[in-house]
């Protein structure tokens, strides 16, 4: 069994919100609230769409959910522990334990190669010596497919590529909760899909819940459920039929 599977198991909701308010300073007299309180329930394996116009909030959200940025109001807790009055230290904690991020610019390191880059995560985790930490960044490589290129430098590889070694690095600490902040949007096609596809794979294949904002219509039907955020409010929260999504 893999060493980081076990904590999967613990608790079936990853993620609970609740009236969950986010205000920003902005020069004004008065501070402008963005998130107008946000109530959210991901189970273990849920794969979740976040979509809505722009400028309603969404990465606010995302950026709350994982713990980039404090809620002003509300409780959030990830796998059954309340964040809300933890100090950045336990955040960091819990982040890297708990939560992988695949944003649209994936930020590898451009010098440094596919197989570095996958480590980055790993490093100075005690439950991975050097070897282990190789083998598992190697390994989560072949996952998306990229064993070829392990030794190239990022800049080297194609936006899909880069977009593959950004998820694997995601998947390191195998995370229960999963934020993709428009990781397809500076795709082609055939690329996003391909990254789709692999993000929906592991999903399934790891029980790992995924919060994937996008704002294409054709990959949002074919998660499991969608969350539309208008003006700072969820506004509409409901499965996706199976039998309606081919
Ligand atoms: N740090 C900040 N300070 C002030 N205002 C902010 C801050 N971050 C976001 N906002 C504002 O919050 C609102 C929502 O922004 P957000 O980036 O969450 O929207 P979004 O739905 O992700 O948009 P898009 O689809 O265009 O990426 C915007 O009006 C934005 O200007």
């Amino acid at each position: 069994m893999d060493k980081l599977e076990a904590k999967h198991n613990t608790n079936d909701v990853v993620l609970k919100m609740q009236n969950v308010r986010k205000s920003f300073n902005t020069g004004l007299p008065n501070e402008v609230e963005i998130l107008h309180g946000i109530d959210l329930i991901l189970k273990r394996g849920e794969f979740c769409a976040v979509v809505g116009p722009s400028g309603s909030g969404k990465s606010t959200l995302l950026n709350i959910v994982g713990l980039l940025d404090r809620p002003t109001e509300g409780s959030l807790s990830i796998c059954g522990e309340e964040t809300t009055r933890m100090d950045d230290h336990a955040l960091t904690r819990v982040r890297g334990h708990n939560i992988g991020f695949v944003f649209q610019f994936h930020n590898l390191l451009s010098a440094f190669s596919a197989l570095e880059n996958v480590m980055m995560p790993l490093l100075g985790e005690a439950e991975f010596p050097n070897k282990e930490m190789t083998e598992r960044a190697a390994m989560l490589l072949d996952s998306v497919g990229l064993t070829p290129w392990r030794d190239q430098p990022a800049y080297q590889l194609s936006g899909g590529q880069q977009q593959r070694v950004a998820l694997a690095r995601a998947l390191a600490m195998n995370p229960a909760l999963l934020l993709a902040d428009e990781p397809t949007g500076n795709l082609d096609t055939k690329s996003a899909d391909a990254v789709f596809e692999l993000l929906r794979k592991v999903s399934r294949e790891q029980g790992m819940t995924v919060l994937f904002v996008t704002h294409d219509p054709s990959l949002a039907a074919r998660c499991d459920k969608t969350i539309k955020v208008v003006d700072g409010k969820v506004v509409d929260d409901k499965e996706v039929d199976d039998k309606v999504v081919s």
